[in-house]
C-alpha cells in the first residue's frame, strides 16, 4: 500500500472495514478463473477491446518522427474509463453490493459507471462539480439516461476534488450495500493499485501491438495525467525496461502560477508539494498552511489539485518525467489532430499530442513514440467552440 513514501490509507476509522473488504475481495478474485473470464468476455464483447494502436502518418510526417495513438477513444463510451469500471462492477457483484457510486469531472468516469451499472444491474448515483456539469453536459445526459442519478455538488471549486469529498461522504453512510467506484489511481490503498492494475490492459496490448509493428519497444510513452490512472495503465507494463521513457503530461492551465487561493494549473508533479488528499500521501497542490489550492484547467478531467500516489512515486525515483502544457497548446493540439489525422482528441488528450508536437523536433522522444489517446473530444465541441466565439 505504500509506494516508497507515498500511497497509505489516511481516511477515518469509520472506512477501514470498507477498505479491508475491498482488498481482501480483490486479492481473492483478480486470479479467480470464472472472475477472470467474465471481465474477459465484458472487456471484448462490451467495451470492444483490443483498441488499435494506429500509425498516425500525418502527424508523424509534419513532425518528423514516428506517433503511434493507443486509441482508448474508441472504447465504448469514448473513454479509457470503462476499462476501470468493468472491472471494479463486477468485483462489486462479486462482493454482493447493489449499488455504486462515483465521482466524476469530465463526465467520461461518470458515464462508464452509468454503463457498467445499467448493465449489470447495480443502483448508481454519481458526484460532478456544477462547474463540471455545466461544461460537460453531453455527459450528464447520458449519464441520467443510462439510470444514473447525477448529483450536482455545489461546494468549493465545484470540480473534481468537491466531488470526491461527497461521494466518500455518502460511502461512509452507505457502506454497508455500496461500492465507492473511484475513477482513476486516487485514494486510499487498495484502490491505486486496483485502478492501475484494471487499466493496465492498454500498456500490455501496445507491448504486443509495437513489437508487431515495429519489432522493438517505444523510444518513448506520452500520456496526460489527471489522477493518473490512462498514464498508468499504458506506462505499468513497460516500468522494467528501462529504455522507455515515460512522460506524464499535466495541465498548464492558464500558466504555471500561484496565487493566495489558487493555482492557476493543474501541475501536481511538476509544481505540487507532498501532502495528504483524500486518503493518499501524494503531490498535491496546497498553500503554505497545507489547505488544497483550487486548480484550473480547459480540461474537466485534469481539473484536480493532486495525483495518483504511485506516479508521485515514480516521479520522486526518476522513472517518470513529469512535465506539462497549457490550455492553449492542448487547445491547438486538439485542432491539429482533429485536421491533421481525422480524430477529434478530448481535451484531457489534447495535452499529450501538444506534448508530443512541442517536443519531437528536440530528440527528446527518440523516433518512435506512442501516445495515449484517453478519450474522444465529442463532449468538448461546446467548450472550445465557445473558446472560439470568445476570440
Ligand atoms: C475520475 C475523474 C476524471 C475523469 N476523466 C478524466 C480523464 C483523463 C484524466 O484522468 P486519468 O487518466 O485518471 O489521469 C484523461 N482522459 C480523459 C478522456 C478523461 O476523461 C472523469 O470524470 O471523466
Amino acid at each position: 500500500s505504500m509506494y516508497g513514501k507515498f500511497g497509505g490509507q489516511f481516511v477515518p476509522e469509520v472506512l477501514m472495514p470498507a477498505l479491508t473488504e475491498l482488498e481482501e475481495a480483490y486479492d481473492k478474485y483478480k486470479e479467480d478463473p470464472e472472475f477472470l473470464a467474465e471481465l474477459d468476455y465484458y472487456m471484448k464483447e462490451f467495451a470492444g477491446r483490443e483498441t488499435p494502436l494506429y500509425f498516425a502518418k500525418n502527424l508523424s510526417k509534419k513532425y518528423g518522427i514516428k506517433i503511434y495513438l493507443k486509441r482508448e477513444d474508441l472504447v465504448h463510451g469514448g473513454a479509457h474509463k470503462l476499462n476501470n469500471t468493468l472491472g471494479q462492477a463486477l468485483l462489486a457483484k462479486y462482493m454482493g453490493k447493489e449499488r455504486l457510486i462515483a465521482e466524476t469531472g469530465a463526465g467520461q468516469h461518470g458515464t462508464a459507471t452509468a454503463m457498467a451499472a445499467a448493465n449489470m444491474g447495480f443502483i448508481s448515483e454519481v458526484y460532478m462539480g456544477a462547474k463540471d456539469v455545466e461544461r460537460q453536459h453531453m455527459n450528464v445526459y447520458r449519464m441520467e439516461l443510462m439510470g444514473s442519478r447525477v448529483n450536482a455538488v455545489e461546494s468549493g471549486s465545484k470540480t473534481l476534488k468537491d466531488a470526491i469529498n461527497e461521494a466518500l461522504r455518502d460511502w461512509v453512510t452507505n457502506v454497508e450495500n455500496t461500492h465507492y467506484l473511484i475513477g482513476s489511481v486516487v485514494g486510499p490503498h487498495p484502490y491505486p493499485m486496483i485502478v492501475r492494475d484494471f487499466q493496465s490492459v492498454i500498456g500490455k496490448e501496445v507491448k504486443e501491438q509495437i513489437m508487431e509493428k515495429e519489432g522493438r519497444y517505444p523510444d518513448s510513452i506520452v500520456a496526460c495525467a489527471g489522477g493518473g490512472s490512462n498514464a498508468m495503465g499504458i506506462f505499468h507494463p513497460f516500468i522494467e525496461d528501462k529504455e522507455v521513457k515515460l512522460f506524464p503530461v499535466e495541465a498548464g492551465g492558464k500558466e504555471m502560477k500561484t496565487t493566495e487561493k489558487e493555482a492557476l494549473h493543474s501541475s501536481s508533479l511538476c509544481a505540487g508539494e507532498e501532502g495528504i488528499l483524500q486518503g493518499a500521501h501524494t503531490m498535491i497542490l496546497q498553500d503554505k498552511y497545507g489547505q488544497i489550492l483550487e486548480s484550473s484547467s480547459v480540461s474537466a478531467g485534469l481539473d484536480y489539485s493532486g495525483v495518483g500516489p504511485e506516479l508521485a512515486y515514480l516521479a520522486d525515483i526518476g522513472r517518470v518525467t513529469p512535465c506539462n502544457v497549457n490550455d492553449d497548446e492542448a487547445l491547438e493540439a486538439f485542432y491539429e489532430l482533429s485536421r491533421l489525422e481525422g480524430i477529434i482528441p478530448a481535451l484531457e488528450s489534447s495535452h499529450a499530442v501538444a506534448y508530443v508536437m512541442k517536443m519531437a523536433k528536440t530528440g527528446e522522444l527518440g523516433d518512435l513514440v506512442v501516445i495515449s489517446l484517453s478519450g474522444r473530444g465529442d463532449k468538448d465541441l461546446e467548450t472550445v467552440f465557445k473558446l472560439k466565439e470568445e476570440e
